[in-house]
């Protein structure tokens, strides 16, 4: 059973400008007719450009924020009527805002929470435990929050997030301005808690490196609209984008023709080569190597951005989902 649902979900937002003497008022659609499920244990990345209409909906699975129309169904619950029941099931970490008490030591938030989500000492003891190796807590227990670096304190956030077995997380932008070791090791760990933990995470990330390591799925919104669900190959693969395959031969040479390939670029010896993602690359590679005097070869694959750049500039009614 899906552990997330969304049936036409809808949240509209009346804003207000002032323009000389009169004030008009516009309705803005911030989620418009959303529905989809998450299933347990799966790790679905929710991007899109700003002002997308992610935080919206993450506000309304939390329950903060109650949708103008449709329905929402969070562990079995309507969030918005059952926010603090809910609340001990699920996590949130904000990467722009700590959750944690800025003026005690790491290990006082971690005692405050213990309190408030009422977690048994012995579990607790355990899980504190679990991620203070894990994520490499140990010598910053006793540091207030407002002393601890930013990824030091993303650490900590991360740990408080768990502490009380949430079977949901909600990582809004859990990476953001840490430095690229930092980022490896976060998303190695998170990567490991899913696993071992059955997990179920939605992650809003403008770095789509957390989306290639970590996300089974991707939905991507814009205005308020689902562009996209499905697999990452799968949206490689929707907006046909081309891969690349980069020969090295022996010597400088006219362009390589090959049927279905086409050459974008000569560099002395190497010449880069583009051909459809539907297209398997073993025949090609095959033929050049019949045919050509070939030293090294590699294939690249289009990049994430590229192709959600080429997506956010396609009108919602000309995107197919999958
Ligand atoms: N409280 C509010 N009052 C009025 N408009 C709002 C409110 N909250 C959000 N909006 C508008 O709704 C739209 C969606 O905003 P939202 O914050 O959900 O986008 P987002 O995808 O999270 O963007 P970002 O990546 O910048 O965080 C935007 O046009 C925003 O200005």
């Amino acid at each position: 059973m899906s552990v997330i649902e969304l049936q036409n979900v809808s949240r509209a937002f009346t804003v207000s400008r002032r323009t000389g003497w009169r004030r008009t008022r516009r309705e803005v659609r911030a989620v418009d007719d959303l529905t989809f499920s998450v299933e347990p244990g799966e790790v679905m990345g929710y991007i899109g450009p700003n002002g997308a209409g992610k935080s919206t909906t993450i506000k309304m699975l939390t329950g903060i924020l109650v949708p103008t129309s449709g329905a929402i169904r969070v562990a079995g619950v309507d969030p918005s009527r059952n926010r603090l029941k809910l609340a001990k099931r699920i996590g949130v970490v904000f990467g722009q805002r700590t959750t944690l008490w800025w003026d005690l030591p790491l290990k006082d938030s971690f005692a405050v929470l213990q309190k408030l989500y009422g977690v048994p000492r012995a579990r607790h003891r355990e899980n504190l435990a679990t991620f203070v190796e894990l994520l490499d807590l140990g010598d910053l227990l006793d540091v207030p929050v407002r002393a601890l670096s930013l990824g030091q304190r993303m650490r900590g956030d991360i740990a408080a997030a768990l502490l009380h077995d949430p079977e949901i997380v909600y990582l809004d932008e859990p990476t953001i301005g840490l430095d690229i070791i930092s980022k490896a090791r976060l998303r190695a760990f998170l990567a490991q808690v899913n696993k071992e933990r059955q997990i179920t995470v939605i992650l809003t990330t403008h770095d789509l490196d957390d989306i290639e390591a970590l996300c089974s799925r991707v939905m991507v919104i814009d205005h308020g609209h689902q562009v996209y669900d499905g697999t990452l190959e799968g949206l490689r693969a929707s907006q046909s984008a081309p891969r690349t395959l980069i020969v090295d031969l022996a010597t400088s040479h006219p362009p390589i023709t090959i049927p279905g390939t086409t050459v974008t670029k000569i560099d002395g010896p190497r010449q880069h080569l583009t051909f459809p993602t539907t297209t398997s690359a073993a025949p090609l590679v095959a033929q050049i190597a019949a045919d050509y005097p070939l030293v090294d070869l590699s294939v690249t694959e289009p990049t994430i951005e590229s192709i959600i750049a080429k997506l956010y500039a396609t009108p919602p009614s000309g995107i197919g989902n999958s």
